[in-house]
């Protein structure tokens, strides 16, 4: 098994595998400061929920570093300055804003601490979020294995794997542990217009991986669906909101209505730092709208004509009666949504 590393924090500086380049380029892209890394996740170099939670905890640990030598007061000011604008770096993904509050309430607890003091600590939790999120995968795959029948055949959406964390992936990462416990399962893979993730991302991983499978155009999945070639259904998620309505990658929602028609498995699989305690349902969450060029243009390559408009939300809803479960780091939670995670969110069995 290779564990593919995308995010590394050494020498004072974050290195990210450059995601837009993948699978021509295999290359890193260097983030000095703050900046550069609210860059990184707007234009994509690193995206997936779970992976910009950490690039985002390790861009306020770069913003401590560089305002050090201000005084405490100008120090902390500009710290959460930096904090804010990370954290609106991309509205949809809940686990971006998690990972900025934490590293917030850590400053917030340590303010009386020297500056370098408080860098260090900053550096210790963004590791620890980095850590904690790769122990979450392993377990998220343990629980997900469960529900993958033997010899199952398992269709996925857009990129959840280890490049959309900080390593192993969310349902990608049940997909890894169905096969290295040998379940022979195998795998469609949808392309996921108009980035590509699928493609470009999971196709990659999954041949490091050697695990089988076939990328497919979005499209083909509803017929698979229909002719009983699908056993089973697991995708990501970026925000899960009370009533268990999910908003995951453009493209999920139809898979989900299509699954329900063919009674066909649907599952989450998130880390339940992408539970939005606060948000009642999916009508309440924000959905990110990308550039037009994303759709007009491939690779840099013009397929549209100039002068046609364009609608490019990033994510669609799912709404929770086509959720069948949420696979998560405690275990597999199923229907009524709104009672158990609530229960969850009380710290109730
Ligand atoms: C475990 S990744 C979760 C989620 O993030 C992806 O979105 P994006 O590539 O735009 O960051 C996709 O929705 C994945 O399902």
């Amino acid at each position: 098994m290779t564990l593919i590393k995308s995010i590394e924090f050494k020498d004072g500086k974050l290195y990210l595998i450059d995601q837009r380049k993948l699978p021509e380029k295999l290359s890193m892209f260097e983030c000095k400061d703050h900046k550069d890394v609210e860059f990184a996740i707007k234009d994509m170099v690193v995206r997936g929920a779970p992976a910009i939670g950490v690039v985002g905890a390790y861009g306020i640990v770069l913003a401590a570093e560089n305002f050090l030598d201000l005084s405490k007061e100008e120090f902390i000011s500009k710290v959460k300055e930096s904090a804010a604008i990370l954290g609106n770096a991309r509205p949809t993904a809940v686990n971006l804003m998690w990972a900025v509050k934490r590293m917030m309430n850590v400053l917030e607890a340590n303010k009386d601490k020297t500056n370098s003091e408080i860098c260090e600590i900053l550096l210790n939790e963004a590791k620890n979020i980095e850590r904690e999120d790769l122990e979450t995968n392993k377990a998220i795959a343990r629980y997900g294995n469960e529900i993958v029948p033997k010899g199952a055949t398992i269709l996925t959406h857009c990129n959840t794997g280890a490049l959309a964390t900080a390593g192993y992936g969310t349902a990608l990462g049940v997909i890894r542990e169905a096969h290295y416990t040998g379940k022979n399962i195998r795998v469609f893979a949808d392309e996921t217009r108009p980035r590509l993730q699928g493609a470009r991302l999971t196709a990659w991983e999954l041949v490091q991986e050697r695990i089988p499978a076939k990328l497919i155009p979005d499209s083909v999945a509803p017929v698979l669906i229909r002719d009983g070639e699908i056993d089973i259904i697991i995708v990501g998620a970026d925000r899960i909101a009370l009533n268990g309505d999910t908003a995951n990658k453009i493209g999920t929602f139809m898979l989900s209505q299509i699954a329900k028609d063919f009674n066909v498995p649907f599952y989450i699989a998130a880390p339940i730092s992408t539970i939005d305690f606060e948000t009642k349902s999916g009508k309440d969450i924000i959905i990110e709208e990308r550039d037009a060029t994303e759709v007009t243009h491939i690779n840099g390559v013009r397929i549209a004509p100039e002068g046609i408009d364009v609608y490019n939300p990033a994510f669609d809803v799912t709404p929770h009666e086509n959720i069948t479960g949420i696979i998560t780091e405690k275990g597999i939670i199923r229907p009524p949504y709104l009672e158990n995670l609530s229960r969850l969110r009380d710290g109730k069995k």
